[in-house]
């Protein structure tokens, strides 16, 4: 059926709302087939003012989950890797349990405990403690073995990072090349997003990008600025830097069924309930918003960035939005409000 028409007025209101709520800056990119219309709320850099734009980039956070899942369905569809056979097959002798598939690590259904729970309890603290560190895969995911698992394997949905850790093992053993390569070479490159990295463990965000701001837990105490971070902790967990164009591209291409083969996307499509409103696929997120639309794309939450990037089941309308800050729920729950701008239009109150 056809969509309602975004609601511009609405988006832009959601985006003051979040800078009034302490988010530095805010920008939302929609991409309706082929029409792009954009808002923008606040200042990129708060030292310089200078205002920011949906030119800017940003860390992606978890986003970097929906990139990862990518290049192994696609290594699914090349015949390298069977999404229901236990990870065992692949990195033998590395998981405390050999029957986790990779399916169930793609859906958050491994039980494996989330390292990062531990290591962001204090959320300052943990931060400083691993802004400038370089991490191997498996130190990570012995920070994660050090805790008791959530649950058995396939049972119950538990986010956890861990998961996504693991797969980017998976992708260096089943390529044997780096994530960097297999993102450029599977995605970036053929998608031409321009403004799209992974940098690790480089601090720097390339070129024009805004500047990111972790609040502190301690209410009154300063903003951190984060912009600069290795993002050693999260790699092919979270660390991708991107734009609001370019994952409007990406989720668009993806749901319209350019990156992998049906079977494959149909595959990241089948969705475990979160919550009564929420459900989660393989690397994806579904929503179903106030007006019964449903829409598919990921979120991410990093020091200094919010990030919402969601389209419509066939891709043809796309929407990226971000916060420039984090640590900060109610800009997080307002900056869902953008989904319902978007894809719901003008609200009939
Ligand atoms: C499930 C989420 C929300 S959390 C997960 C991942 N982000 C992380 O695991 C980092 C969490 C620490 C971020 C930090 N928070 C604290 O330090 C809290 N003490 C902050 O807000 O800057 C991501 O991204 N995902 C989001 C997702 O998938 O939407």
């Amino acid at each position: 059926g056809t969509l309602p028409k975004p609601d511009l007025t609405g988006l832009q209101r959601v985006l003051a709302t979040a800078y009034r709520q302490g988010a530095p800056g805010a920008v939302a990119r929609i991409d309706d087939h082929g029409r792009i219309q954009w808002a923008a709320m606040g200042f990129a850099d708060r030292r310089s003012r200078r205002p920011i734009s949906n030119a800017d980039r940003f860390r992606i956070g978890s986003v970097t989950k929906t990139f990862t899942t990518v290049v192994l369905m696609q290594l699914a569809d090349e015949g390298k890797l069977r999404l229901d056979a236990p990870v065992e097959r692949y990195l033998p002798g590395l998981l405390p349990d050999r029957t986790i598939t990779v399916r169930e690590l793609l859906g958050h259904r491994s039980g494996l405990y989330d390292y990062t729970n531990a290591m962001f309890s204090k959320s300052v603290p943990g931060f400083e403690a691993v802004r400038t560190k370089v991490f191997t895969y498996r130190q990570l995911l012995n920070r994660s073995l050090w805790h008791g698992r959530t649950g058995a394997p396939g049972v119950t949905y538990s986010y956890s990072n861990t998961n996504f850790v693991v797969a980017g093992m998976l992708v260096e053993k089943l390529t044997g090349h780096s994530v960097r390569t297999e993102y450029e070479n599977r995605i970036f490159k053929p998608l031409k997003l321009r403004d799209t990295f992974y940098v690790v463990p480089g601090t720097k965000i390339p070129g024009r990008h805004a500047r990111g701001y972790l609040a502190p837990d301690r209410a009154g105490a300063p903003m951190i600025d984060a912009t600069e971070q290795t993002m050693s902790w999260a790699q092919s967990a979270g660390a991708v830097i991107s734009s609001t164009r370019d994952l409007n591209t990406f989720f668009s291409a993806l749901l319209g069924g350019r990156l992998t083969s049906h079977a494959q996307l149909q595959q990241m499509e089948r969705m475990v309930p979160v919550d009564s409103t929420q459900a989660y696929g393989l690397g994806l997120r579904r929503r179903q918003l106030s007006c019964g639309i449903s829409v598919y794309g990921h979120t991410g939450a990093v020091q200094g960035y919010y990030t919402y990037a969601f389209a419509t089941k066939d891709g043809r309308r796309s929407l990226t939005a971000v916060a420039t800050t984090s640590n900060n729920v109610a800009v997080l729950n307002t900056m869902m409000g953008t989904l319902e701008s978007a894809f719901c239009g003008k609200q009939t109150k």
